[in-house]
């Protein structure tokens, strides 16, 4: 096939573009505050030393064959996207089907409409295991200008990733851009954050009602991570078997009453376990909860064929021991999965400032902002909203002393640090 020929040529802007003096027009735009001025001037201004003679752009003469070209050459002057990627708008928060599609990376690549959709089941190195909305498995190695950003920012690509993906044949493939991510748990070490489960939807915080017994400070706890990452929570008390529920109900009231979910289980009787396999179906689950409290028997209960699963998945680990994530996505029959993360078991408070707890526990929140002191911790400091409300229960109790459980411990950590 000939191939088209192309030339640039330099235009001048729009009218209204031309001879604009930024800063007045600029100001006087925002006064007036009409958008779309603010937003041409967001997206189309540039401080520039050269005045008038600079205000013309590039544009091509002829609409090209991706195929044609040069790879070097772009982007162009006719993408929209003439001006991005730049490093900043690439990070791994902000990578999305739009910034990072095929055409404005590498106008050598497919078209997105061609590239096929899943979900990164685990992540080796450089190759991912990806699972196809074709409900086949690919091994994915990531493209090039994605795995220059996984050497700058760690974890581009992680456990619960959406990708858009090229199949190479029926086992291999090529990531070529991530989706945008919601609920992301992640950590941040030596300045740098580490994704470690991406697009997760609930956060199961699994207790036992009996051996091990309830343990409401941790719940708290584990609350307070969701609220930090943005993560639904849901509270389930497992083993309710072994007890009297009765004793349970002021625990579960208290959290009921503030919004959040709480379900009594039993893996050994089925109590509630098509509901929580219902309420799974379809999402991206992460569990948390201590060592014994059930978390495999659930899943096990839910779908009996997981316990194969769940050895194929530890096999998997031990071969890739010096995985950089060691997340991994455990696909259900619902549709659903469950990330298998040792780390998410062991939950810490990461990344959470003393400071910030009172308005991470929605029951501490509203009489935050009514404190009289503006850096207050709400420990010992006299006429404090927060204690007022505790004094006369508006606040429960126990959740309070969780409260000042938590502050304690991060103050002492962030002494340490000092
Ligand atoms: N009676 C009763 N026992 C349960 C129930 N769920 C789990 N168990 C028992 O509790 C023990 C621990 O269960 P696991 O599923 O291994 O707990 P886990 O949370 O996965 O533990 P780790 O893998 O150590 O984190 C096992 O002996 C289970 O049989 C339940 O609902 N009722
Ligand atoms: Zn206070």
């Amino acid at each position: 096939m000939a191939k088209k020929k192309r030339e640039k040529q330099r235009t001048d802007f729009r009218k209204k573009h031309q001879g604009r003096v930024r800063q007045g027009d600029m100001t006087r735009a925002f006064r007036m505050g009409d958008p779309n001025d603010i937003a041409d001037l967001v997206n189309q201004e540039r401080v520039s030393g050269k005045g008038d003679l600079t205000r013309k752009r590039t544009v091509m003469s002829q609409t090209l064959e991706k195929s044609d070209v040069p790879s070097h050459d772009s982007p162009n002057a006719n993408s929209p996207n003439a001006d991005s990627p730049n490093a900043n708008s690439l990070n791994a928060n902000s990578l999305n089907a739009n910034s990072l599609n095929a055409n404005s990376l590498n106008a050598n690549s497919p078209n997105a409409d061609s590239l096929n959709a899943g979900r990164v089941i685990s992540v080796h190195g450089l190759k991912s295991k990806v699972l196809g909305d074709d409900g086949e498995f690919y091994e994915c190695a990531v493209r090039q200008v994605l795995k220059s950003l996984n050497i700058e920012q760690r974890n581009v690509i992680v456990a619960g990733d959406r990708v858009r993906f090229r199949a190479d044949s029926a086992v291999d493939g090529m990531i070529e851009s991530i989706e945008p991510r919601s609920g992301v748990i992640s950590r941040t070490s030596k300045g740098r954050q580490h994704v470690i489960a991406a697009n997760v939807d609930y956060l199961l915080i699994i207790t036992s009602a009996a051996q091990p017994g309830i343990k409401p400070a941790l719940i708290d706890r584990f609350l307070l991570t969701a609220e930090h990452c943005g993560v639904e929570p849901v509270i389930v008390i497992n083993k309710v078997d072994l007890v009297d529920p009765v004793p349970l109900q002021p625990i579960i009231g208290v959290l009921a009453s503030l919004g959040y979910r709480v379900l009594l289980t039993s893996a050994e009787t089925g109590v509630n376990i098509e509901y929580l396999k219902e309420l799974m179906s379809g999402k991206q689950t992460a569990l948390a909860g201590q060592s014994g409290v059930g978390k495999s028997s659930l899943l096990n209960a839910m779908e009996p064929g997981l316990g194969l699963a769940v050895s194929q998945v530890s096999l998997d680990n031990e071969k890739g021991r010096h995985t950089t994530t060691a997340t991994t996505l455990i696909p259900l029959s619902s549709g659903g999965s469950v990330f298998d993360t040792p780390g998410i078991r062991q939950f810490q408070l990461w990344d959470i400032a003393s400071n910030e707890v009172a308005g991470l526990m929605p029951d501490l929140r509203p009489y935050v902002s009514g404190c009289r002191y503006p850096d207050c911790l709400h420990l010992n400091e006299d006429g404090c909203t927060v204690k007022n409300a505790v004094a006369d229960s508006r606040i429960d109790a126990r959740r309070y002393d969780s409260y000042c459980h938590l502050i304690e411990e991060l103050m002492i950590e962030e002494e340490s640090r000092r």
